[in-house]
């Protein structure tokens, strides 16, 4: 495909996504439907699409309209390309420019409001300036662009260095992340990982550098035993039994049973042992747990970088039902743990109603329990938005 004709297909991405389709899915079915796009086709349009996603309000303000085209010519502008090469209406490139279109300006968006600027919901702007205070322009400045792509190397699979030499056979450069042992950061060729032999021997999993953090400040050791209670996918349940060392018991639960499908075949790529409960067995036979870990279901606004749909889908009565299961599965998790044991939660949100105000009104209805420690990660910290709070039980 030219670049102008990855410009078409990026508009009538957009208005579709604008439409109320999950951008995921328009994707999936885009790609599904043009066999005449290569993967580097796909990779383009992807890109270009989430980008502009990232920036939906400040890019519509640009483009003087929410739509697909107002938006690729905002996003565009902004990339320094030169539009009236492009935009030609010849073959599969999009329609030439109206005089408007060309006018189009990025310093335009110095008068819009702060919540355009910054790219965030409206409602959400007075939690966030609450939570955030100095550092709200910076975090969400960060947040209108890409998430680095970062990779927890698996001791039970290898080392550090042995991992960074196996990747950099495939042409996949990585460096170490100094504040998070055993993370690497990928600075070339990302797209490659998930088809490397690193990854597919279980020697490295996709996994951002604040989550592996949390699961570090969880405090797991060996011989414990551990309960992921929002294991979903299992990406925390893998990172605790590799700072387990492959010793004690780790049991993954989740509310709903189905996420967790793939953590058998993941675990055993990794060489974990994990053992997978519902709600109902974990109650018939309640295990006394040294660490239990809640990784709450969240608004996801520290992760809006790799999850730029879920900014503009989250409502204010999304985040009111948030808040109540968040307290629900805090009340109903902290069961699980033996007295001297510990509980984590943790959110990749960075609003305080999500996390402080949350362990504050836990520890009202559960005295017995006390603050050890809490941890607040921005994107100015390097990974995505996290919060974690560790409890101990008296
Ligand atoms: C933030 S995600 C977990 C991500 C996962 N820990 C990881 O690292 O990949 C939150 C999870 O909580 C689960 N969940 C929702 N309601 C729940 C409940 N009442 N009890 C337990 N888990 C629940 C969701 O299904 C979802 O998988």
């Amino acid at each position: 495909m030219t670049p102008a004709a990855r410009l078409s297909a990026a508009i009538a991405l957009m208005d579709d996504i604008l439409a109320g389709a999950p951008a995921e899915k328009v994707l999936v079915r885009w790609a599904r439907q043009s066999r005449f796009a290569g993967s580097r086709d796909r990779a383009a349009i992807r890109d270009i699409v989430f980008d502009i996603l990232r920036r939906r309000r400040s890019l519509a303000w640009i483009g003087g309209a929410e739509t697909g085209r107002a938006m690729v010519i905002a996003h565009q502008r902004g990339e320094g390309e030169d539009l009236d090469t492009l935009f030609t209406g010849d073959g599969y490139a999009p329609d030439a420019l109206t005089d408007a279109e060309r006018a189009i300006d990025p310093d335009r968006l110095a008068e819009a409001p702060l919540d355009v600027r910054l790219d965030v919901p409206a409602f959400l702007l007075p939690e966030l300036r609450r939570s955030l205070g100095d550092d709200l322009e910076p975090v969400l400045t960060i947040m209108q662009s890409r998430a680095p792509v970062d990779l927890r190397v698996n001791p039970l699979r290898g080392t550090v260095s042995g991992a960074k030499v196996m990747l950099a056979q495939e042409g996949i450069g990585a460096e170490e992340i100094a504040a998070v042992p055993g993370a690497l950061r990928v600075l070339e060729n990302p797209r490659r990982v998930a088809g490397s032999r690193a990854y597919r021997s279980g020697l490295v999993e996709l996994q951002d550098a604040s989550s592996q953090q949390v699961t570090r400040f969880a405090r797991p050791e060996a011989g414990m035993t551990v309960l992921d209670y929002c294991a979903g996918g299992g990406g925390k349940t893998l990172a605790l039994a590799a700072l387990m060392g492959g010793q004690g018991r780790i049991i993954a639960h989740d509310g709903n049973p189905r996420r967790m499908k793939d953590l058998p075949e993941r675990a055993s790529r990794a060489g974990a042992k994990v053992e997978l409960r519902d709600t109902a067995s974990l109650e018939a036979t309640p295990p006394r747990c040294d660490l239990v870990l809640v990784d709450a279901p969240c608004s996801g606004s520290g992760a809006w970088r790799r999850n730029p749909d879920g900014k503009w889908t989250l409502t204010a009565k999304d985040m009111e039902k948030l808040l109540v299961l968040q307290a629900r599965i805090l009340d109903a998790a902290c069961a699980y743990v033996k007295p001297g044991g510990s509980l984590t939660f943790a959110t990749c949100s960075l609003m305080a109603c999500e996390n402080r105000d949350q362990v504050d009104a836990f520890r009202a209805r559960h005295p017995d329990f006390t603050i050890e420690d809490d941890l607040v990660l921005t994107p100015k910290d390097g990974g995505d938005g996290f919060y974690a709070a560790r409890m101990r039980r008296g």
